[in-house]
């Protein structure tokens, strides 16, 4: 499966073609081969061999977005052109069909949103090769305590293996793009993890939207306890009206990591009634928040420096006390 506009210069994968709204990429010189150059037709254009004739199409505007996809069979190349279909539309909102590995060469502008819907969406398939901008991938690599460690490693390695494979110049393109580039395989793990995805996602949108804060000081926050309050009132309801309905996974972006400054705790009591709340309710919960997070040690804890394991331990802690994040 991969990205492509339509076959330019010879090469054999598809073309530079790019939507107006994403920076300009070309074709990597080194990705001009394919496994399938020598002697098959270039995957993206290639038709069935019984369809009729196609009228030639002018090249696609510039705003068209296209997304291919082609299976090919394990072995020879004789059929390879019954078995290819090209799809076009914005891969964001095309559903796609069955495939086993995904190889694209993809518009850096949609990274996040595309590794989620691959990754959260319902899709099962064994690796997925993705050229990315190359800080995009060094932050899908990083690990705990590294500086680059962010909301978006620690989705992603819930569910998948991620491993840089390399880094390709911007000089290796032509033209010349803006931003150096890296190739990175992931591979979704086997088992999904023991976790309700929605409620680890909303989770760490709490814990890395300020994730060189202490967990203490993240969850002593007046609006982010009425805002948990609110939220964790909406997920009981929801599962006592209609166990096992709850909002479900809402694909984003991965990784909107906040700016680590702190929501306001000027509202007092008025607060709470604003929000529909007692400040005897409030206070009960913050008092739930503040017990979970004493029970471990985990209250002087930064995001940035814990590991998926932390997180889930405290999520459950969380939980059990009644504290949602979806
Ligand atoms: C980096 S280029 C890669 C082109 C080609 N696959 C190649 O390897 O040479 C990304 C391509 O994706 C197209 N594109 C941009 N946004 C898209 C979207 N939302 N869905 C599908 N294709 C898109 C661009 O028009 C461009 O042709």
């Amino acid at each position: 499966m991969g990205a492509s506009g339509y076959t330019s210069r010879g090469a054999s994968t598809s073309s530079p073609t790019h939507a107006s709204s994403t920076p300009s990429r070309a074709t990597p010189r080194s990705a001009r081969a394919t496994p399938y150059s020598r002697s098959a037709p270039a995957p993206a254009t290639s038709q069935p061999a019984s369809s009729p004739p196609r009228p030639t199409a002018s090249p696609p505007s510039r705003s068209t977005r296209a997304w291919s996809t082609q299976s090919r069979p394990v072995s020879g190349h004789s059929t390879w052109r019954t078995s290819s279909r090209v799809i076009q539309g914005d891969a964001m909102e095309t559903e796609f069909p069955k495939f086993d590995v995904c190889v694209a060469n993809i518009p850096y502008g949609i990274s996040s949103p595309l590794i989620a819907k691959l990754l959260f969406g319902t899709y099962h398939f064994r690796t997925a090769t993705l050229l990315l901008q190359k800080e995009f991938a060094r932050r899908l690599v990083a690990m705990p305590g590294d500086s680059e460690y962010n909301r978006l490693a620690a989705n992603v390695r819930m569910v998948a293996d991620v491993k840089l494979l390399m880094d390709v110049s911007k000089r290796d393109f032509v033209p010349m793009p803006r931003v150096d580039s890296s190739l990175v395989e992931i591979q979704p793990r086997g088992a999904p993890p023991e976790v309700d995805l929605a409620e680890w996602l909303g989770f760490t949108r709490e814990c890395f939207g300020q994730k060189n804060k202490t967990l203490g000081a993240i969850f002593k926050q007046k609006r982010k306890i009425l805002d948990l309050l609110k939220r964790s009132q909406r997920s009981e309801r929801c599962t006592s009206d209609a166990p096992g309905t709850g909002s479900g996974i809402i694909l984003g972006v991965l990784d909107d990591d906040g700016n680590d400054e702190a929501c306001s705790d000027e509202d007092g009591d008025s607060g709470d009634r604003a929000a529909g709340f007692s400040t005897e309710e409030v206070g009960a919960f913050k008092e739930r928040i503040a017990g979970a997070l004493e029970s471990t040690d985990l209250a002087g804890k930064r995001p940035s420096k814990m590991s998926n394991d932390e997180l889930l331990y405290l999520l459950r802690l969380f939980n059990e006390r009644g504290i949602w994040f979806q």
